[in-house]
């Protein structure tokens, strides 16, 4: 009898290319007698993985060496090699844990359908859908995607998840705000279920963490989450996080985990251009069945432009007002009933506070930017701030002028065309000027 696991192992071997058997087959450990061959697995990725992939063979060719002898596989080692660990969770035990206990957490409501795509979010759409449609390859795992506030991350993460899970409903998808998993360690340190809690992370098919900026400073939870990470990443399964900057940028982050976070692909989610703006607008509209038409559409793109959620926030906002007063959603009806909203938004954008937001960024004085020299560096953030002005205020050419130390309307028409040129063209400029609108919109 024990030589059934080594005669079955030799043919595998045979049939098998040699990194599976090294992987998979070579860890389990065999234990024959009372007619029954026990398989011992160091932990529960690979039962899974050996009873999706090669049990089916494995018990042909016990039947074929041991005519009539059981099979079984778990988590565990030989009693004689670790009789410490005498009580091994078996696979049947391990595997339905993390389902019963947490939750997918995922919102139907988010689709990469109901997902409007533009310029700002193209790349981590595009990424978030491969992600979904071959989850767990090295192209794109860990997936990250990071950005401002309102802008869409949640979304796409969802949208990943519910279509892994539409594509294999047997997946386990698990999606946690990093606040969650915090508070989940917390509760398994108190309980002593560390070994629980790291079995039920390790074990999901697909994790999801949003808002990551909040381990910062947190090490032991980073720790953890380092573990979790290296579990999941060695046996293929997705990893999707999101943040609100780059994470090399987040201080009190781990270097280890930084780097980790770099293996895959990290994308950027920018701030909608206008017509995406008005885009989502009517999506939304549509989705929810209200009658918005174009031209309020365009009035909420144009004056919102911090976030998604706020423009959801107006659009909401005139869809309960025009529904509770029986009034159709006009631009005059939009104007009256978002009055304070778009004026908050449009006070704090003056061209002063736009002079000071640039100078600030660019570590200048205001007194630079409306001065007369003409070096480069004085010169490019100077434009950039009479484009930005051009942008978001309803000032006119030569008042914007004026407030740049009295310049003619020329020279800002000629400052707003070379930044919307630099800003299609070239990354670094594109990076100052989305970070400069999310600084004076947010
Ligand atoms: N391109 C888009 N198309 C449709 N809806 C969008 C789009 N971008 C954002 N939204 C919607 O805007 C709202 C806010 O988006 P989401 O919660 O995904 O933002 P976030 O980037 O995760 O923000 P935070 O960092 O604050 O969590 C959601 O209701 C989402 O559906």
């Amino acid at each position: 009898m024990d030589s059934v696991w080594p005669q079955c192992l030799a043919r595998l071997e045979a049939e098998l290319p040699a990194d599976e058997v090294h992987t998979w087959l070579k860890p389990l450990q065999a234990e024959a007698g009372d007619g029954q061959l026990r398989l011992y697995a160091p932990n529960a990725f690979v039962v899974e993985t050996v009873r999706d992939r090669y049990l089916g063979r494995i018990r042909e060719l016990v039947a074929y060496f041991a005519d009539g002898i059981g099979l079984s596989l778990e988590v565990g080692s030989l009693r004689r090699t670790a009789p410490a660990a005498a009580a091994p969770a078996t696979a049947a035990e391990t595997r339905p844990a993390a389902p019963s206990t947490l939750p997918s957490n995922l919102d139907s409501h988010y689709s990469f359908d109901n997902f409007v795509e533009g310029r700002s979010n193209q790349l981590g759409r595009i990424a978030a859908l491969q992600a979904a449609q071959k989850p767990g390859d090295r192209a794109h795992n860990p997936l990250l995607l990071y950005g401002g506030t309102g802008l869409g991350k949640t979304h796409l993460m969802m949208a990943a998840g519910n279509l892994i899970r539409q594509q294999n409903p047997a997946a386990r998808v698990l999606y946690l705000r990093s606040e969650q998993f915090f508070s989940a360690m917390m509760r398994a340190f108190q309980d002593k279920s560390m070994d629980q809690f790291k079995r039920q992370f390790q074990s999901v098919d697909a994790l999801l963490i949003d808002d990551i900026q909040f381990f910062a400073g947190k090490d032991r939870t980073q720790e953890e989450f380092f573990h979790t990470f290296n579990a999941l990443f060695d046996f293929n399964r997705q990893i999707i996080l999101t943040c609100d900057r780059y994470p090399r940028e987040v201080d009190g982050m781990e270097p280890r985990l930084k780097s980790r976070l770099a293996w895959g692909l990290s994308v950027a989610i920018e701030p909608p251009d206008f017509e995406t703006r008005a885009a989502i607008v009517l999506s939304k509209a549509q989705q929810r069945g209200v009658a918005l038409p174009e031209d309020v559409a365009y009035l909420i793109a144009k004056k919102m432009r911090s976030n998604v959620r706020d423009l959801e926030g107006a659009l909401n906002t005139l869809a309960a007002r025009g529904n509770f007063m029986g009034r159709a959603i006009t631009v005059e009806f939009a104007q009256e009933t978002l009055r304070d909203l778009l004026r908050a938004q449009q006070q704090a954008i003056s061209i002063t506070n736009i002079q000071k937001t640039v100078a600030d960024y660019y570590q200048l004085r205001v007194a630079d930017l409306l001065g007369k020299k003409r070096t480069r560096s004085l010169a490019r953030p100077r434009q950039m701030a009479m484009a930005l002005a051009k942008e978001l205020t309803e000032h006119s050419l030569p008042e914007i002028g004026d407030a740049f130390g009295g310049r003619d309307h020329t020279t800002v028409l000629h400052a707003t065309r070379v930044i919307r040129d630099l800003v299609e063209t070239d990354g670094k400029q594109r990076e100052d000027w989305d970070k400069l609108i999310r600084k004076l919109t947010e």
